[in-house]
């Protein structure tokens, strides 16, 4: 497929027209009486009409046909998405999950929205605050189907397979090391090129946004200028087969039949958009001297609650980088959080965990949970001789952090069939080394 085109920027007042239609955004007002080319004018709000200037959100789309023009919306089966955070009983522990399975037949064929299963959460749509995290597995394109979520954003984390994503803005191309963020009520549509595999934060009642930088000062971490929005391109299957328009909303999965295809926007502007990031492009901030700084540095995205500094969610990576620091345990420190942390693999090796913490799988540390390096990783980093080295090489974790204590659902303590029974078992070696009797070097005779 031809490469396809990006406007770049975070968050920016963008404007796009397919160049099909030159002239068809229209010039100097929202709501001409007549629209360039016949088309309908609508508006997508992303939040409330009074927001503040600074967290204002909305766009323009300028359609062959309003997204009115759908068949009731009907009630449809779900599969593993769930909003039912009581389906088990709570459970504290630390949890492991091996790669999440694909379909045992490739003969089984499963598009995206049929593949999403939900994983753990808190919260819900209703209320506006709380997040969902899914795992989508999937290995078909959805035809002649589109979705939309009404309860909140989702953040995607391809972890096997590229996605072309078809949304009313324009398609996106995103790849395993790429995040896609579809905001709330965003149609879109996926294709796919073989077994596909990644997860999903889904973030109630507010969008994402760049981490404040502080100190750090202007540039750092995610730059705004490497956010790619797509380009304004339209599809006129207009009266052609007909076309599923899918709702999540709260927590259900609805259908509405229409005749004509959703992408079919000719021009559009606004600062409510999808959007795709190469986590390659992040500048890594790390500790020079000493000591292991919190991984809040690595912070590409989050999405701030009411209460100052503490995010509903952060999505947090732990890239390639250099690791310096003089007179230091190295890896993470042992642990206990009052966020929730879940994590997962692109590819390669977590430096904190040797073993079967693999691509594709994950871990969840609750609320106040204790976690931190298995045994095997505590010995090596104690003894290891401390030159600069090479952290993460070929490797890309991430973890979404969040304030809310998440339920585990029926689908990740049983149904998917991979959690790891064993995953406790690595801290177990950890032995006293306790000396009562120990000196500093310098007093050592
Ligand atoms: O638990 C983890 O592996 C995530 C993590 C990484 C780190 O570098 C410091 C603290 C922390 O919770
Ligand atoms: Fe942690």
């Amino acid at each position: 497929m031809a490469s396809l085109k990006y406007m770049s920027g975070f968050g920016n007042e963008f404007a796009s027209e397919d160049p099909r239609c030159p002239g068809s955004l229209p010039k100097g007002q929202n709501n001409p009486q007549v629209c360039p080319y016949g088309l309908y004018a609508e508006q997508l709000s992303g939040s409330a009409f009074t927001c503040p200037r600074s967290s204002n959100k909305r766009s323009w789309l300028y359609r062959i046909l309003p997204s009115v023009c759908h068949k009731p919306l009907i009630s449809i089966p779900q599969g593993n998405l769930s909003h039912n955070w009581d389906e088990v009983s709570p459970d504290p522990n630390q949890m492991r999950w091996l790669p999440f399975k694909f379909s045992e037949s490739s003969e089984k064929k499963v598009d995206f929205v049929e593949g999403l299963n939900t994983l753990c959460g808190a919260g819900d749509g209703r209320t506006r605050n709380g997040i969902a995290i899914h795992i989508y597995i999937c290995n078909t394109s959805m035809k002649n189907k589109s979705f939309y979520n009404s309860d909140g954003d989702f953040l995607l984390v391809p972890q096997k397979g590229n996605l072309l994503v078809t949304t009313e803005f324009g398609k996106l191309l995103v790849e395993p090391n790429e995040i896609c963020i579809i905001q709330q009520g965003m149609h879109f549509s996926v294709e796919v090129f073989g077994e596909t595999r990644g997860y999903i934060l889904e973030v109630f009642g507010a969008h994402f946004e760049l981490p404040d930088l502080g100190p750090i000062g202007a540039n750092g971490l995610a730059n705004p200028r490497d956010f790619m929005v797509p380009v304004a391109c339209y599809e006129d299957q207009q009266f052609a087969a007909c076309f599923s328009v899918i709702s999540k909303y709260q927590g259900k999965l609805f259908s509405a039949e229409q005749d004509f295809s959703p992408f079919n926007v000719v021009a559009w502007h606004g600062n409510y958009t999808p959007y795709k990031y190469n986590l390659d492009n992040f500048m890594v901030i790390n500790g020079v001297a000493f000591d292991h700084a919190d991984p809040s540095i690595f912070t590409v995205l989050t999405a701030k609650s009411t209460s100052p500094g503490v995010a509903i969610a952060d999505f947090v990576i732990f890239p390639p980088r250099w690791g310096v620091a003089d007179h230091t345990f190295r890896p993470p420190y042992y642990h206990r959080n009052c966020m929730s942390e879940f994590m997962g693999l692109i590819k390669g090796h977590y430096e904190a965990k040797e073993e079967n913490f693999l691509p594709g799988g994950g871990s969840l540390h609750s609320i106040m949970t204790p976690h931190g390096p298995d045994a095997d990783c505590f010995k090596k980093a104690s003894e290891a001789e401390l030159k600069p080295e090479r952290i993460a090489e070929g490797m890309m974790a991430f973890m979404f952090e969040s304030s809310f204590s998440m339920a585990v659902t029926k689908w990740g303590l049983e149904t998917c069939n991979c959690l790891d029974k064993s995953y406790t078992k690595c801290w177990q070696p950890l032995k006293s080394c306790f000396n009562p009797k120990w000196k500093p070097i310098d007093k050592q005779t």
